[in-house]
Parts: structure tokens; C-alpha cells; sequence
């Protein structure tokens, strides 16, 4: 492993080199163990701790295939699907494993008795298989999440709808916090120049769901204008769809549970702020029972911060506990737009506000290769800016995740993989320089 970090470390090593290191037959993962599915049982979700259940392993390098390539990972970061991966909830990862497995003589590698987790990357090719001619090794790069078959026809206008549609490090094997990750090689895109290994490897994921989600005409088409609710403005998701909102012309209203975080709001630019903590909103009287008058009052708010006028899109994604709010709240002929359900799946919301008034729920899930690309590029360009606040070493990785588990953390956390410290791996130093207060918002905060 020291060769390969040497080799990236040194500004003359060539793509010939790299395709002629020694790759190590093993390597350090984190993962999750097959045989220790049942060890949170009779627990409380908020009782499931990451930190018992997250192991760093050394396990052996996975065979490489056809369109697929093994990336050496300098940086990676914790998101949400890894703490449910790490809590078992609301089903264990072993069964996509299982599943994906059948599928063929390839996909057989991933059904293991460990899963190594994680979604983002940043890092270098070290190899490519056969059919790959886009990327060599060398290549300095990210990748997104979204693993796709594409042998029927369902995925070929939108490939997330892929019937073997995957999230790589959650529905696969071989995921990113580790020293070495296996993709496809349609993953793959170009690590922005002016930023850090662990700075290009935070927005990947929760950037391009927020991009499809708000943005994309494959979820609500923002437009210059909108009044946009955003749930937790300043973590994974929101961090990135209040920036989109902000740069896109349109209004963020922005919902975030401390003064902190308010003004961490305030900064990236967002003047219309609620603190749902402070203002305690009970949306739910209890466990079965939701209180419309809590909507009304919240749904006041909004109007006292707009000037009178109701929200366009709803940015959701907590679920059960606000869903109702989300729905009432909406403009006529508005859209909630959900891509998640942390507070509960099954969600309960009053029809007659849906149908009366013409209001659309659209489902939106990670983001196809196009959009993730389109929201790279932006990063790329300095016109959307990681949020990066905490890094912690691999071996840490439990820790990273019960901060996330437990909602103590801001924006995005980091995780160094290969990396010897953070700051490496910036290209483009006088653009950093343009950009650098954005990119050190979130930073120890
Ligand atoms: C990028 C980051 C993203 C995130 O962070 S998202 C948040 C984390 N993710 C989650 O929380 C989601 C985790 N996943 C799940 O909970 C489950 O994954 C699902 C609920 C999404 C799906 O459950 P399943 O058991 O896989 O699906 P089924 O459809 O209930 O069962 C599969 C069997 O049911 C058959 N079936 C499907 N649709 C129908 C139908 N309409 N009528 C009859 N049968 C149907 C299938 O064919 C298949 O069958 P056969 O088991 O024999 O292969
Ligand atoms: N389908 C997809 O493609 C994707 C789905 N997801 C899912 O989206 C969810 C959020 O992910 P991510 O943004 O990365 O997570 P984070 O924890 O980073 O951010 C979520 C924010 O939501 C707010 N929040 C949490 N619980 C509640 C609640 N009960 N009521 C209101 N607000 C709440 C918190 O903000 P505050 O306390 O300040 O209000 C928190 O900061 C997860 O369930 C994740 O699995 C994530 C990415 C992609």
C-alpha cells in the first residue's frame, strides 16, 4: 500500500506506472459482519450504536471484472445509508448481497459474509478491466453511487430505473471506506482540481440526490422563484439543496434545530430561517395522532418569512414526523418531493389538502449518471461548495457514524482513507483561493 501512496504522492509518476504497481492482496474496509445481524435486537433504533457494530477489517482484493475498475481511495465520507447499514434497520444489507449475488457468475464476488460499506470516494485508478477506454490508470477521480446492469430495456431513458439498479457500498460490495474499492467504471468522474482528497469526496452522493431532487426535471424542476422548504438545511442532503436553491434564483426557507446551525444558514446566504427546536413544533400529539393546528402554525411561519406566500417545493426526506406538515403546507399545485424517511416509513398526511388543492408527492432517489455528472461539475466550477465539517481517520469510521446517528454533526463528515493527512491532492490552487471561505464553512463548526 505504501508503493501506491508514494506513486499518487509523487508528481511524476505516469499512468504507465500505475498500470504496473504491485496491488496488495489484501486490504483495510470497513465493514459489517454477517453473523452479528441480530446483535442490536430488542434495542431502540436511537440505542443502536455504530460504534459496536462497524469493524475495520483487512479483507482480500476482490477480483477485477469487466467494466469495472479498483480505485486506490485517498478520502471518503459517512452518509446516512451507512448508519443504517451499521443498525441493521430497517432490514440488513447481507440480503441485497445475497440477491445481487444470484444474479451471475460476477455479481457472486459480493455475497460474502462482510460488507464493506460506503458510498463516496475520492482517489486515484489503479486498474481497469476490459471495455473500459474512458478512464486509465492515474486517472484522478470521484465516484458516485449509482451501480446499474442496464441489460433491459427500462433503464435506457432514466438509468435509475434499472431494474438491477444499485447503491454501490449499500446494495453492493466493495464500498468506498477502504483503502481500495472496486466500480463500475460508469461511476467514475473527474475529482474537482481545488479541493483536498477529503473535500472532493463529501458531496458526491448527498449533492447529486439533492440535484435530482430539486433541480432535475426527473424530480421537481426548480425554477428562479420558488419558495423552497428545506428540512434540515444544514446537514447531508439540505446543506446542498440550499445552495442549489440559493444559486438557482430561487427562496430557501430554511428548517434547522439549533442557532448554530441558523447561522450556518445564514452564511451560505439564506435569509428565511426556521429553528424547530426553538419555535417546538409537535406535529404529532402522539404516536397516532397528528395535530393539524401545528401545521397551520408552522405553515404561518413560512408565510410570516415570504411575505405571505406559500412554499412551491418541499424538500423531504424526515418521514413520518413532518410529512403531514410537508403536504399541508404546500402552495397549491405545488410539489413535495421525498427521497427519505429517517423518522419512519409509513407516513400519514390529510388527502383533502393533496387532491383539493392539486399538490403532487414525487419520489426521487439518488440521481442517474447525467445528473450526478451535472452535479459534479458544479462543484468542479466553484459555483457549489463542499460541506465538509468534521474528518475523521478510517479506523474512526464508527465514531463518524454514530455522530451522524445521533445528529451531532453539520453538513457532511469525512473520512481519510489512504490519505496521511488532511489538505492533499489540490491541483488548482489559485481557484481554491477564490473559493476558500465556501469551502471551509462548514469547517469545525
Ligand atoms: C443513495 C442513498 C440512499 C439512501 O440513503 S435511501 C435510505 C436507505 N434505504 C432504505 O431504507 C431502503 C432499504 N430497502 C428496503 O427496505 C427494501 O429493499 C425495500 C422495502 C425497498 C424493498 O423490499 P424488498 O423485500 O426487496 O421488495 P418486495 O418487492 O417487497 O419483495 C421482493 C419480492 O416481491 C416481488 N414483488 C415486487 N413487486 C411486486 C408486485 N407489485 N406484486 C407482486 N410481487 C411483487 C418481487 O418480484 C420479489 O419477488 P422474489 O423475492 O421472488 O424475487
Ligand atoms: N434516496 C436517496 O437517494 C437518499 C436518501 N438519503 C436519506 O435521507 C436522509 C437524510 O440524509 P442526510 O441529509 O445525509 O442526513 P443528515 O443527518 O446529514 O441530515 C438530515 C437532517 O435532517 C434533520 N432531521 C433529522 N430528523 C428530523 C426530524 N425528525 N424532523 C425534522 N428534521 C429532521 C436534521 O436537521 P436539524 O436537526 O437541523 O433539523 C438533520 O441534520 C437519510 O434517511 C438518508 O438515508 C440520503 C441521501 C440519498
Amino acid at each position: 500500500m505504501k508503493e501506491i501512496l508514494d506513486a499518487i504522492q509523487s508528481p511524476d509518476t505516469t499512468s504507465e506506472d500505475f498500470a504496473h504497481i504491485r496491488l496488495p492482496e489484501s486490504y483495510r474496509a470497513v465493514t459489517v459482519h454477517k453473523d452479528e445481524t441480530e446483535m442490536f435486537a430488542g434495542l431502540s433504533t436511537r440505542e443502536k450504536d455504530p460504534r459496536k457494530s462497524l469493524h475495520l477489517d483487512r479483507v482480500p482484493l476482490p477480483e477485477l471484472g469487466p467494466g469495472e475498475a479498483l480505485v486506490a481511495v485517498m478520502a471518503s465520507s459517512v452518509n446516512y445509508n451507512s448508519v443504517w447499514t451499521s443498525i441493521f434497520e430497517p432490514v440488513s444489507t447481507f440480503g441485497f448481497l445475497e440477491r445481487y449475488g444470484r444474479l451471475s457468475e460476477l455479481t457472486r464476488r459480493h455475497d460474502l459474509p462482510y460488507h464493506v460499506i460506503g458510498s463516496d470516494l475520492a482517489g486515484v485508478v489503479l486498474r481497469t478491466g476490459p471495455g473500459v477506454n474512458a478512464w486509465r490508470p492515474g486517472d484522478e477521480v470521484v465516484a458516485h453511487c449509482l451501480s446499474v446492469e442496464l441489460e433491459s430495456s427500462d433503464g435506457h431513458n432514466d438509468t435509475m430505473l434499472d431494474p438491477e439498479q444499485r447503491i454501490w457500498g449499500f446494495e453492493t460490495n466493495f464500498g468506498g471506506l477502504a483503502e481500495i474499492a472496486l466500480v463500475k467504471s460508469n461511476q467514475l468522474m473527474p475529482k474537482p482540481d481545488h479541493l483536498s482528497w477529503e473535500e472532493a469526496a463529501a458531496p458526491g452522493l448527498v449533492n447529486s440526490t439533492a440535484y435530482r431532487q430539486l433541480v432535475s426535471r426527473n424530480g421537481a424542476g426548480m425554477k428562479q422563484g420558488d419558495n423552497v422548504l428545506i428540512w434540515g438545511a444544514s446537514g447531508g442532503l439540505g446543506s446542498y439543496a440550499t445552495q442549489f436553491a440559493l444559486a438557482g434564483g430561487a427562496n430557501p426557507i430554511c428548517v434547522v434545530s439549533s442557532e448554530q446551525k441558523a447561522d450556518i444558514c445564514r452564511s451560505m446566504g439564506a435569509e428565511a430561517i426556521i429553528d424547530r427546536a426553538a419555535e417546538g413544533y409537535r406535529f404529532w400529539k402522539d404516536e397516532r395522532t397528528q395535530d393539524p393546528k401545528e401545521w397551520k402554525r408552522f405553515g404561518k411561519r413560512i408565510r410570516e418569512l415570504t411575505g405571505g406566500e406559500d412554499v412551491d417545493i418541499v424538500f423531504e426526506h424526515p418521514g413520518r414526523e413532518t410529512f403531514g406538515a410537508s403536504v399541508y403546507v404546500t402552495r397549491k399545485g405545488g410539489t413535495i418531493v421525498t427521497c427519505a424517511s429517517t423518522s419512519g416509513y409509513h407516513h400519514e398526511y390529510d388527502n383533502r389538502y393533496l387532491w383539493m388543492s392539486l399538490k403532487r408527492i414525487v419520489g426521487s432517489h439518488f440521481a442517474n449518471y447525467r445528473e450526478a455528472w451535472e452535479a459534479n461539475r458544479l462543484i468542479a466550477k466553484g459555483k457549489i461548495h463542499p460541506t465538509l465539517s468534521k474528518v475523521y481517520a478510517l479506523e474512526d469510521t464508527g465514531q463518524a457514524a454514530y455522530d451522524v446517528h445521533r445528529n451531532l454533526h453539520q453538513g457532511k463528515v469525512g473520512v481519510l482513507c489512504l490519505a496521511p493527512e488532511e489538505g492533499l491532492g489540490v491541483r488548482d490552487p489559485e481557484m481554491r483561493a477564490r473559493h476558500i471561505d465556501a469551502i471551509n464553512r462548514f469547517r469545525n463548526v
